[in-house]
């Protein structure tokens, strides 16, 4: 049962007070394939990276529950083990959406997903002018993932994360998170946290609780590595923008060059089967084999 296990693995390892899981974001399958290659353990599924690469998008609460769950389902499944945590922005809708939202990440393979306390027509959390619902309709949604969980009997791990620091403050964001985890939240999200100091404050307030830090470089929040935060005491950290945000660098780079010379001029070792081996051609040609196909018997690499 692999894809039980991701979600199983991810609540396990929040019971271990010494584990800590750091997920870079991934948006689309090759940036998943290249994190998962690079050793990671655990993925974390940008919503605002799914936004820009599904549908060329600002994150303004464009991507619908469909689409995140066909991306989420897609990730999760590339390496069933691993856990994939993902986003799931206010949970699209009333107590009946989010509950849909949760059983709908369950099934597809999702190991623990974020719910805020935005309105439905969010944004970035690292944005300004952000609107959020009142704390009863956040908790309720907390609420309606977390009896979805229960009613699945899925290891599924509930995040509430709130959004409230920016117009609401410390105090009342301190209150939200605490009634999210008294609705059975796994783990606790401040949003948009604005100083180490308080950083510290938070993991020392909630605790035992376990808490997620969203490293938005350039964003509201300071620098902090996987290994401050973990000295600080949180859980998790994710870094949204990890595969995005130099994956548009380096297209920017490329293009330039292209428009510039009339070739890509990429590095010789960029041949298409390093490509495909990225993605798992050599798993994909073993399965046929071991099925009895003999498409591909003479492999796919080019005699030069
Ligand atoms: C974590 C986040 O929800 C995401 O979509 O990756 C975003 C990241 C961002 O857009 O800066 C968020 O923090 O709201």
């Amino acid at each position: 049962m692999p894809l039980a296990s991701a979600a199983t693995s991810l609540r396990r390892s929040l019971e271990d007070p010494n584990a800590f899981i750091a997920a870079p974001g991934v948006y689309d399958g090759l940036s998943a394939r290249v994190a998962l290659e690079a050793g990671f353990d655990a993925l974390y599924m940008t919503g605002a990276g799914t936004a820009a690469s599904v549908h060329g998008q600002a994150d303004l609460g464009i991507c619908t529950l469909n689409d995140m769950r066909a991306n989420a389902e897609m990730l999760a499944n590339l390496a069933p083990t691993k856990p994939l945590i993902a986003d799931a922005d206010t949970g699209y809708g009333g107590p009946i959406m989010v509950a849909r939202t949760t059983e709908q990440y369950a099934r597809a393979g999702v190991a623990g997903f974020h719910i805020e306390d935005q309105v439905q027509t969010k944004r970035c959390g690292h944005l300004s002018g952000k609107l959020l619902v009142d704390q009863a309709t956040f908790t309720t949604r907390i609420r309606a993932a977390v009896q979805a969980r229960q009613r699945l009997e899925s290891d599924i791990v509930v995040i509430a994360r709130t959004d409230a620091l920016q117009s609401h403050g410390y105090a009342e964001s301190l209150a939200r998170l605490r009634a999210a985890r008294d609705a059975g939240a796994d783990v606790g999200f401040l949003e948009g946290i604005s100083s180490r100091d308080m950083a510290r404050q938070v993991v020392r307030d909630l605790a035992p609780w376990p808490l997620i830090l969203n490293m938005v470089e350039h964003g509201a929040t300071p620098s902090l590595s996987a290994a401050e935060a973990r000295e600080m005491g949180f859980r998790l950290i994710i870094f949204p923008f990890a595969t995005l945000g130099p994956a548009l660098t380096a297209m920017r780079e490329a293009l330039k060059k292209l428009k510039r010379d009339g070739l890509p001029g990429l590095d010789s070792e960029l041949t298409p089967q390093m490509l495909f081996r990225v993605c798992g051609l050599d798993d994909s040609l073993r399965l046929d084999a071991e099925a009895g196909g003999a498409a591909f018997e003479g492999g796919v690499d080019l005699r030069r």
